[in-house]
């Protein structure tokens, strides 16, 4: 559905050029929710730009629902990017109209007549929740009300693409869950595939099936959500399911290991740090949630046997453990929850 194929972009600037994107590859499935995730800079608005045809790449390929973007007119760029709806993190609805007439204006701007219009903006609105509030105008709407517009409106040109560019950052937690439960609904219903830029862990936890790190342009970590998350140790890993806060008398080489449940029972887990006896203590075990499957992370702290006779133990529970802690150049445990990938 959506295919990048060694995209540069490279700005000039007054103190010489400036790569924000570096030969990145990354395709997206059709029906698919796949999350960009990365610190400011790293080039997360520029491939956005790229994808929606706003910005052109210096080379490389940008192709959606099979139409390579590079290299079209502007009047074909302008049909290419009707199959993609866009929603932001302020949603901009024109306060003089009535939420049913902001959801009918890019099927005028489309020049969808008039009856049509009526019928599918109905539809529209019905679809994300808000059929009973056509008449409402934006200032009577709470935030997670106008995102909800946002999203209708981005879907009105029956897009085969949905970006949202920081959807939630403006919105409580409970009005995120509801948006993301949103998205995710629309997508099963609809087969949408969505592109979500994000900074929060949780919004990937939540609603992505994949996802990306980006870091200096270039793709650093990407794949199924479950599998950059049990790959332990990894970037993604840590930032999704981040390590807890210790007490600093912890602060040493610990063994760390993350799986999927449905892998490997967490009670075998468990079983296979019992077997090493007294000397092993598990200091942190958590199972959360995440796309759908189970993921639990133990952190394992042997202090007097070491964390060689723990590793060979859990590899030999079928588990893919890591030694983590100062020394080891991983994180420090004792810097608590690292919530955020920017
Ligand atoms: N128009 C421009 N001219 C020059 N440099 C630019 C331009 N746009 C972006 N950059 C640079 O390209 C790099 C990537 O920027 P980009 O905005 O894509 O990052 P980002 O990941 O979206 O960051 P943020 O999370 O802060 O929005 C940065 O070094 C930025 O300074």
């Amino acid at each position: 559905m959506i295919e990048l194929s060694a995209l540069r972009k490279v700005y000039p600037s007054a103190d010489g050029p400036v790569v924000a994107l570096d030969g990145l590859d990354l395709t997206v499935g059709r029906g698919v929710v796949h999350g960009i995730v990365g610190r400011s800079g790293a080039g997360k608005s520029t491939l956005i730009r790229c994808l929606t045809g706003l910005e052109q790449p210096t080379s490389g390929t940008v192709t959606v629902d099979g139409t390579t973007l590079t290299g079209l007119s502007e009047k074909q760029l302008r049909a290419a990017r009707r199959r993609m709806g866009m929603v932001f993190q302020h949603v901009n609805l024109l306060d003089s109209r009535t939420i049913a007439a902001n959801v009918a204006f890019p099927l005028e701007v489309a020049g969808v007549p008039r009856e049509r219009r009526r019928a599918r903006v109905a539809e529209l609105l019905d679809l994300v929740g808000l059929g009973h509030r056509a008449g409402a105008y934006p200032a009577q709407l709470s935030g997670g009300q106008k995102q909800r517009v946002g999203i209708a409106r981005a879907l009105a040109t029956e897009p085969a693409v949905l970006l949202c560019d920081e959807p939630t950052s403006a919105l409580d937690g409970e009005t995120t869950r509801q948006i993301l439960g949103l998205v995710r609904d629309l997508r099963d219903r609809l087969g949408i595939t969505v592109v979500v830029i994000t900074h929060e862990p949780s919004v990937v936890r939540e609603v992505c099936d994949e996802v990306t790190l980006l870091e200096h342009g270039r793709v650093v970590q990407s794949g199924p959500l479950t599998e950059v998350v049990t790959a332990t140790g990894s970037p993604l890993s840590r930032a999704l399911v981040p390590v807890p806060d210790l007490p600093p008398e912890a602060r040493r080489d610990l063994v760390e290991v993350t799986y999927a449940t449905d892998d490997v029972a967490t009670r075998d887990a468990f079983a296979a740090v019992a077997a090493l006896g007294d000397d092993v203590e598990v200091l942190s075990a958590t199972v959360e949630p995440l796309a759908g499957r189970r993921v639990g992370r133990l952190l394992v702290d042997a202090p007097r046997s070491g964390t060689d006779a723990v590793v060979a133990r859990l590899r030999a529970a079928g588990l893919d453990p890591v030694v983590t802690g100062r020394e080891a150049g991983g994180p420090d445990p004792a810097a608590g929850r690292r919530e955020g990938v920017t």
